[in-house]
This record gives structure tokens, C-alpha cells and sequence, in this order.
């Protein structure tokens, strides 16, 4: 949590006037007893009217004083932790902007949400709290107390009993509750990611009617989390009665022991008053403390979790290569690849060793779940081998600069992501300062260019979240074309077709190749017919290749290849027996 307050380093004013606004509020309160008792003693005792008037006007402006003190204190408070939320949520958003695709998996997005958002929210809170009260609170207790010792030294003694056993109550429940709150957030995170996959999928869990039992498994979470924090709520609910039974007491204790000493003459009404008022001021501050604590206790816990992502170091190392505007078309070399995601055992990809000449058209074919993917993840480093070099241009791709590297490279992934927003801004996620012409030319490439001029406002269509008042082809589409306006010297499609018709699959494939814009093409597809006119073949099974070469060599000595063929095309097979 300490090195969070770093970014709290801009708001130093405010930092230090906020709790110093509250302290001079404190010194007012603490002059109020001491108003009250002179208003008995001399003022009611004497029946001195003007003199009471008096003590009243003064207890009404240091009442004044102390509002405008506080709400002083308030404002710097809110300003340097809203400030500093802003500032940590920045830097943390950032920070997981420059982690892998393998750290992502690691620790998980549905964390890095609530890490993001309310944990932050809990820091905010906490630091407010601490601005306003972490010196005005232990000020007017040990405060109150020397005030006290100042009034009576031997009725004062009941605070010196009364204090250190309200501490032990306090810090005993901060110690307690402490590490309950970490498994809290913990089970936040789980409910999170249930709600998450939910609404998500929901459409999915419609079609196969798994309301009930995913009902269920949100239903389970909510209580555990629910149990969670009724446990930690009843210990720290314990902390006002036991707080209020032990001042309660002292007040019982303090009466008794100032009646006697009016009795005797020691101390006057009035005194005894000031003490009882002392005492409840202690007992104020005191829960107040007790809140800052369970507040505080809170957000060190949320703020270890986002200091916990902060230390995790970005495994990505860049290389210094930056890939030149004008360097050639590139070819691409797999030696002896192989890849181990972390957490599994399995290799999902092994020994993979294969090359793509300058401008080749690569198919990569297989069942699902052979490496398909994975095999081409490898080239914009959303993964890192395990084993072996990926190298363009005779370059292993660690040694570029990933940013240049990846400008380079179009990608449409498997499943295609929009983004609210227009055609346009859409198609210029590839290209940030693309013209309209370069935008018409990627659309018609892409196969896509008929239906965008069929909506309304062509590329001013409006696009709803993740694209969904698209048809899936239409989105695919669009992915492809975003990838496209950049002109990049490698594309990768990995079963971006998958949506599209034959027909259209076949013209967007006739389209690419007359491209004149030289490109190395991947075409990752589990169908015979996008690949078939590839100018090399890599067949994936489990992980590995099985067979490499065209179509029609494949097609004679890859009984694989001849597996996925035929059960696509069954009328060639019984015309080739
Ligand atoms: N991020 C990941 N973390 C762990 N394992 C993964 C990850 N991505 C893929 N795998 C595993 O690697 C293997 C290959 O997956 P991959 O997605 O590359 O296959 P694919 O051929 O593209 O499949 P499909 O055609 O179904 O998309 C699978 O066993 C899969 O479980």
C-alpha cells in the first residue's frame, strides 16, 4: 500500500492543509466544555444574564469557526483523494495495458475489473478518511484527556482506565477483521466473473436453457460472499457496544466521583459538566477512529491487491528492431517451435518448423484444438515460444520493437470484435488517419463494401456494442477490412471466414491475391476450400504437423489432409475410388 501514496505526491498542499483545517477545528471543540462549565459557574450561579449572553455568542462563533474549518478540510480531503483515485486508476489501467496475453490468463480479467473499480474506490474512501480524521481524532482524545487532567487531576483518572480499554477493543477488532476482508474482495472477484460469463453469454445460456443451473452457481457465490461478509460485519459490529458499554461506565464512574468532589467543595458543577462533556467527546472521536480503522483496514487490503498488479512485472521484453516503412515484404520462419501456455502441462504446439516465402498465401488446416491459433498468435507475440525462434525476415521476432511489430501485422481474430461507435472509427482502429478512399478500398477487399452502402449513413452507421446489430458475416467482415486499411506486410486470418458463404469466402480470397500491395497471407481455417488454392498447406494435428505442402500434393500423401477433404468434398472422394 505504501507505494500507492506516490501518487498522492501532486496534492501535497492539500495533503497537509486538510488535516490542519481539522485540527483547528478540533481546538475550538475542545474550548466549548470549558465555555459551558463558566456559563454554570459564574453565569447561572451569579444569574448574570449579560454574562451568559456573552458566553453564548462566543460558543455560537467558535461553532461558526469550526464549520468553515471543516468544511475547508473537506474540501481539500475530496479533491486530493479523488485526484489521487484518478491518478492510481490511470497508472494501473496502463500498467495492464503492457501485460501478455499470458499474465492476462494468469491472473484473471474479472480481478483486474475490481481491481480497477472498486478496489480503487475503497482507497479513495480510505484516504479522504484518513486526510480528515487521522489527526483530528487521536488529537481530541488524548486532547480531552489532558483537558480533563487540567480541570481535576483525580476525576481525570477515570480517563486514564477508560482510554487504554476502548484501544484494546478497537485495535483487537482491526487485527481480527483485517485479513477477513481480503478473502471478502476474493469472493467479490468470483461473483464478478460468474456475472460476467452471464451476461456475456447470455444468449448462449438461453439457447441452452442454463438459466437454472447458472442461477445456481451465481446463487452459490453470492452466499458464500454473502456469508463472508456477515462474519466479518458481526465482528466488526461488535465495535460500537462494546465501545458505548466501557464510556457509558466511565460516565457512571466519572458522575459519581465529581458529585463527591462538589460535595466536598473541590469542584464546582460546572466542572463536572466540562468532564462529561470530555467524555463524550472521547467517545465520539473514539468511534469515529474505530470507523477510520475498519475504512483504513479496508483500503490498505484493496490497495496491497492493486499494489500486487502494479509489482507484476510486464514479462514482455522488447527487442530494439523497429520494422522500417520501407523494408520487403517479409518471409517468415518457424524453427523448431514449440509452446507450453502456462498453468498447462501439454505442449499445445511441438516442434513446428516450416518457412512462408515473401507474398506466400499460407493455409493452416485442422481439427479444433490442434494449434491452429496458437501457431499463429506466435507472430504479432501475443505468445512467446517456449522452444525454437519465430523469425521474419531472418529476425527472431523478440528482437523487434513489439509496437513496430505489430503495426506491420494485420490481425482478424477468431472471434470478431467491435466497438461502439461508426463504420468509419471502426475501420480506423487499423489505420488512425485513413481517408475515405483507403477506407472504400479495404471495405470492397474485405467483401464488405455492398452491405455498408445498404445501411443508412454507409459509414456513419452507427455500430452497437460488440457489433451486435450486425449480422455475424457482416462483423467478419468488418474485422477484415480493419485489418486491411493498414496495409500490412503480413495478414492473419484465423477462421475469419468461418461466417462468411462460400461464394463470399472464395471472393474475398480471389480479392486478396490481386491486392497490389504485397502481402504474406496466413489463412488459419478448419475448411478444405478456404485453403485449397494456398501456395503451402501446413497440416496441425494435436500440436504438430503432419503434413506441408499444396493441395494437390496433399491430397496424395497426407492422409489427414485427405481426411478433412474428403469429408468436406464426399463426391470427389467416390469419384477418385
Ligand atoms: N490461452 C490459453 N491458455 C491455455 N491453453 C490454451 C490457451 N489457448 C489455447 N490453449 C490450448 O492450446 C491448444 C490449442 O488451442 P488452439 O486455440 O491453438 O487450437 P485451434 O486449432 O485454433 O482450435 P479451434 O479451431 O477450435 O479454434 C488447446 O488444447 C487449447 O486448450
Amino acid at each position: 500500500m505504501k507505494s500507492l501514496l506516490i501518487y498522492l505526491k501532486d496534492y501535497k498542499k492539500e495533503t497537509v492543509l486538510a488535516p490542519l483545517f481539522k485540527l483547528l477545528e478540533a481546538s475550538f471543540e475542545l474550548i466549548v466544555p470549558l465555555v459551558m462549565a463558566a456559563v454554570i459557574d459564574v453565569g447561572i450561579e451569579n444569574r448574570d444574564r449579560p454574562y451568559i449572553l456573552k458566553m453564548c455568542l462566543i460558543l455560537i462563533a467558535l461553532g461558526g469557526i469550526g464549520l468553515i474549518c471543516s468544511i475547508t478540510a473537506q474540501y481539500f480531503a475530496a479533491k486530493a483523494a479523488t485526484g489521487f483515485a484518478a491518478k492510481l486508476r490511470h497508472e494501473l489501467f496502463w500498467h495492464i495495458q503492457k501485460f501478455t496475453f499470458t499474465q492476462m490468463d494468469t491472473i484473471g480479467s474479472a480481478t483486474l475489473i475490481t481491481r480497477m473499480t472498486s478496489d480503487i474506490n475503497q482507497v479513495q474512501a480510505g484516504v479522504n478518511l484518513v486526510l480528515r480524521l487521522f489527526l483530528r481524532s487521536p488529537f481530541i482524545v488524548f486532547g480531552a484527556m489532558v483537558m480533563a487532567f487540567v480541570v481535576d487531576v483525580k476525576a481525570a483518572f477515570v480517563f486514564v482506565v477508560v482510554i487504554p480499554l476502548l484501544s484494546i477493543v478497537v485495535f483487537g477488532i482491526m487485527l481480527i477483521t483485517m485479513p477477513l476482508y481480503k478473502k471478502v474482495q476474493a469472493n467479490l472477484d468470483r461473483v464478478l466473473l460468474v456475472t460476467r460469463e452471464n451476461l456475456t453469454g447470455a444468449r448462449v445460456l438461453r439457447a441452452f436453457n442454463k438459466e437454472e443451473s447458472e442461477k445456481k452457481r451465481f446463487l452459490s457465490g453470492n452466499q458464500i460472499l454473502t456469508d463472508a461478509q456477515k462474519y466479518v460485519g458481526r465482528i466488526a459490529g461488535l465495535m460500537n457496544p462494546l465501545t458505548y458499554i466501557i464510556v457509558n461506565a466511565g460516565t457512571i464512574l466519572l458522575l459519581y466521583t465529581g458529585a463527591v468532589r462538589v460535595d466536598k467543595g473541590i469542584l464546582t458543577q460546572g466542572e463536572v459538566v466540562a468532564l462529561v462533556n470530555y467524555m463524550s467527546q472521547i467517545l465520539v472521536e473514539l468511534v469515529k477512529l474505530a470507523n477510520l480503522i475498519i475504512t483504513v483496514t479496508k483500503a490498505i487490503a484493496c490497495g496491497n491487491r492493486i499494489e500486487k498488479i502494479l509489482e507484476e512485472k510486464p514479462d514482455r521484453k522488447d527487442g530494439k528492431w523497429k520494422w522500417e516503412e520501407n523494408e520487403e515484404t517479409p518471409f517468415i520462419e518457424f524453427k523448431h517451435v514449440s509452446l507450453v501456455y502456462d498453468g498447462n502441462g501439454a505442449e499445445s504446439l511441438e516442434d513446428i518448423t516450416f518457412t512462408a516465402k515473401k507474398g506466400d498465401i499460407i493455409g493452416i488446416i485442422g481439427g479444433t484444438g490442434s494449434g491452429k491459433s496458437s501457431l499463429v498468435n506466435l507472430i504479432p507475440r501475443f505468445y512467446d515460444a517456449t522452444k525454437g525462434e519465430v523469425r521474419i525476415n531472418g529476425k527472431d521476432v523478440k528482437e523487434y520493437e513489439t509496437e513496430s511489430l505489430r503495426a506491420r501485422i494485420g490481425v482478424v481474430p477468431q472471434k470478431a470484435a467491435l466497438f461502439k461507435g461508426t463504420i468509419a472509427e471502426n475501420i480506423r482502429w487499423g489505420k488512425a488517419d485513413a481517408t475515405e478512399e483507403e477506407i472504400a478500398e479495404a471495405l470492397e477487399t474485405a467483401q464488405a463494401a455492398e452491405f455498408v452502402e445498404k445501411k443508412e449513413g454507409k459509414l456513419s452507421y452507427n455500430i452497437e456494442q460488440n457489433g451486435r446489430n450486425l449480422s455475424g458475416g457482416q462483423r467478419q467482415r468488418l474485422t477484415i477490412a480493419r485489418a486491411l486499411v493498414r496495409k500490412p506486410e503480413i495478414l492473419i486470418l484465423d477462421d475469419s471466414a468461418s461466417a462468411l458463404d462460400f461464394a463470399t469466402d472464395a471472393a474475398l480470397r480471389k480479392a486478396l491475391r490481386a491486392r497490389k500491395e504485397k502481402m504474406t497471407v496466413f489463412i488459419v481455417s478448419q475448411r478444405a476450400a478456404s485453403v485449397q488454392d494456398a501456395d503451402q498447406i501446413i497440416v496441425l494435428d494435436d500440436g504438430e504437423i503432419v503434413g506441408k505442402g499444396t493441395h494437390k500434393e496433399l491430397l496424395l500423401n497426407c492422409p489427414a489432409y485427405q481426411e478433412i477433404y474428403y469429408s468436406q468434398f464426399p463426391k470427389e472422394a467416390e469419384n477418385g475410388r
